[in-house]
Parts: structure tokens; C-alpha cells; sequence
């Protein structure tokens, strides 16, 4: 059975964002990205320098941690990194649907795999300006494809106004997909991440921005939520 790099399995935790906020779940975060956005919170699942951390772990390891953590109670698990989509994640789906399971998947849309189809809940976050990655629609539509009939949400986070122009020009193109629209946050950069510090008062005003913003353009289709886990732990691990 070939390893899977893993940088994190945790939970049961809540989902802090988007379609599936609150709900409880067990979160595996897998190590590795195709991007390297400037602003990302989980560089520590990103950037090569933290490789040393992550474990390679077969889909039979996974899948006993999973267990183990949600007791063998069936909850959703939810897929993210790192780009989850670089790595073979069909496996595990199978072996966690046949218990009753259910499976998210949190990914930039920038490669496809053929297992999308499968998921209960597909979510594409493309990247907006702010995160000085560019996003390759071909790519992504590919994923769009491979979802087929699968449940699929986009989720956009904005810093700012050119941030906020572009979901809106994105959103007109994939009408048809519900719309998260995310404030970000500035996290400091691995090892500091840890420490948990974080702008609340940076996220809240970009949240009231947003959400001043969004309504004072009539704009009534997405829904706006800000990082729920970040609020109550910061961008502490493993929660
Ligand atoms: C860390 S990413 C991992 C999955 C995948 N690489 C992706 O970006 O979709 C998980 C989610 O966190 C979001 N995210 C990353 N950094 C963020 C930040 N600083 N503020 C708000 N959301 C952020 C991403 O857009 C994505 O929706
Ligand atoms: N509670 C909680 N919710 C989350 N939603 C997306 C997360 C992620 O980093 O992918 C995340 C995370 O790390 N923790
Ligand atoms: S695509 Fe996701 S994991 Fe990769 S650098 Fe960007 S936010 Fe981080
Ligand atoms: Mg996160």
C-alpha cells in the first residue's frame, strides 16, 4: 500500500467554515501544495521545511486514527493540507463510506482526481489576487467535472477590495455553485503560528467590511462567514 504524507489528523473538532460550519469533524490534513499563497494559514502543511513533521501514513494507518478519534461513531471527515487533491484520498473514502462516513474535501481546484465524485461535499476555494497565486481555469473546471453529481461549493476569501471585485466576477461565471465568502486572517508565519496569536480585531473588521459591502451592493446570493475556529482558538493546531 503506498503512504500518504499526512501532516495532521485531529478531531472531532467543529468545522469552523463555510457550508458545513458546526458541524462536527475529524480533520486530516495532508502535507504537501501546488500553491504557495502569501497569506496561507497552515503553512506548516505547505512548506517543505516543515516536510521532516509530516508522517507517512498508509490508508489503513489513516483510516485507524480516524476511529480511533471519532470512537467509531460515523461523523464527516474533512480532507484539507496543503492541496488534499495531490494525493490519492479514494481509498480511504472507500473504507470510511462502507462504516457510514461521509467525506468534505477543502482544495484550490488546481488538480483534479477522478475520486471527486465520490465525496459528500466538494469544496473549491479559488485564489484571489491577494494571495499573489493565479488561478488556472482549465484546471479548475476540470475539477468541476470530475465532481459530477457530487455536492460542490465554492469559498472565496477576501482581504480587500480587489479581492472582493474578482469573487464577484468569479461568482457570475459559477452561478449555479452556492458562494462562502470568507474574510481572511493574517497569520504570522510557522513557528509563530502556534502561539495562537491572531487579529480578531483585523478579522471582525474585515467581516463587517465584507458584510457592509456585500449588502450595500444588493449583492444577496453568498452566504459571509468568518473562520468560526479561529474566533474561539486562533490559529492554534489541531482544533
Ligand atoms: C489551508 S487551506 C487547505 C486546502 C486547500 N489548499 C485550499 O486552499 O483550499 C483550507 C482553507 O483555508 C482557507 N485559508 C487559508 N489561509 C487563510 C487565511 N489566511 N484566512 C482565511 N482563510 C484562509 C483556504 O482558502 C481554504 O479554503
Ligand atoms: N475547526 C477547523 N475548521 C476548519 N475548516 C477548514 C480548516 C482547514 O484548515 O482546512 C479548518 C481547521 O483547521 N479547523
Ligand atoms: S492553496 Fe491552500 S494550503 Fe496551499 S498555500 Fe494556498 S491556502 Fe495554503
Ligand atoms: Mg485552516
Amino acid at each position: 500500500m503506498t503512504a500518504l504524507r499526512i501532516a495532521e489528523i485531529f478531531g472531532p473538532t467543529i468545522q469552523g467554515e463555510g457550508a458545513l460550519i458546526g458541524a462536527p469533524t475529524v480533520f486530516v490534513r495532508a502535507g504537501g501544495c501546488d500553491y504557495r499563497c502569501s497569506w496561507c494559514d497552515s503553512l506548516h502543511a505547505v512548506d517543505s521545511e516543515y516536510r521532516h513533521d509530516w508522517a507517512k501514513m498508509t490508508t489503513d494507518d489513516i483510516w485507524a486514527k480516524v476511529w480511533d478519534l471519532s470512537g467509531g461513531t460515523p461523523l464527516t471527515v474533512s480532507l484539507s493540507g496543503g492541496n488534499p487533491a495531490i494525493q490519492n484520498f479514494g481509498p480511504l473514502m472507500s473504507m470510511g463510506h462502507a462504516q457510514g462516513y461521509k467525506f468534505a474535501l477543502e482544495t484550490q481546484g488546481s488538480v483534479a482526481q477522478d475520486w471527486f465524485e465520490n465525496l459528500d461535499l466538494l469544496v473549491l476555494s479559488p485564489k484571489p489576487p491577494s494571495s499573489g497565486e493565479t488561478v488556472d481555469w482549465d484546471k479548475f473546471d476540470d475539477c468541476l467535472a470530475q465532481a459530477k453529481t457530487a455536492r460542490t461549493v465554492l469559498k472565496i476569501v477576501i482581504f480587500d477590495e480587489v479581492d472582493y471585485n474578482w469573487a464577484r466576477d468569479v461568482a457570475g461565471r459559477y452561478a449555479a455553485l452556492p458562494l462562502y465568502l470568507q474574510p481572511g486572517n493574517h497569520t504570522p508565519p510557522p513557528p509563530d503560528a502556534q502561539d495562537a496569536v491572531i487579529d480578531i480585531d483585523g478579522i471582525i473588521d474585515r467581516m463587517q467590511w465584507l458584510v457592509d459591502k456585500t449588502l450595500g451592493d444588493r449583492w444577496f446570493t453568498p452566504h459571509i462567514l468568518p473562520q468560526l475556529h479561529t474566533l474561539i482558538w486562533g490559529n492554534k493546531r489541531g482544533v
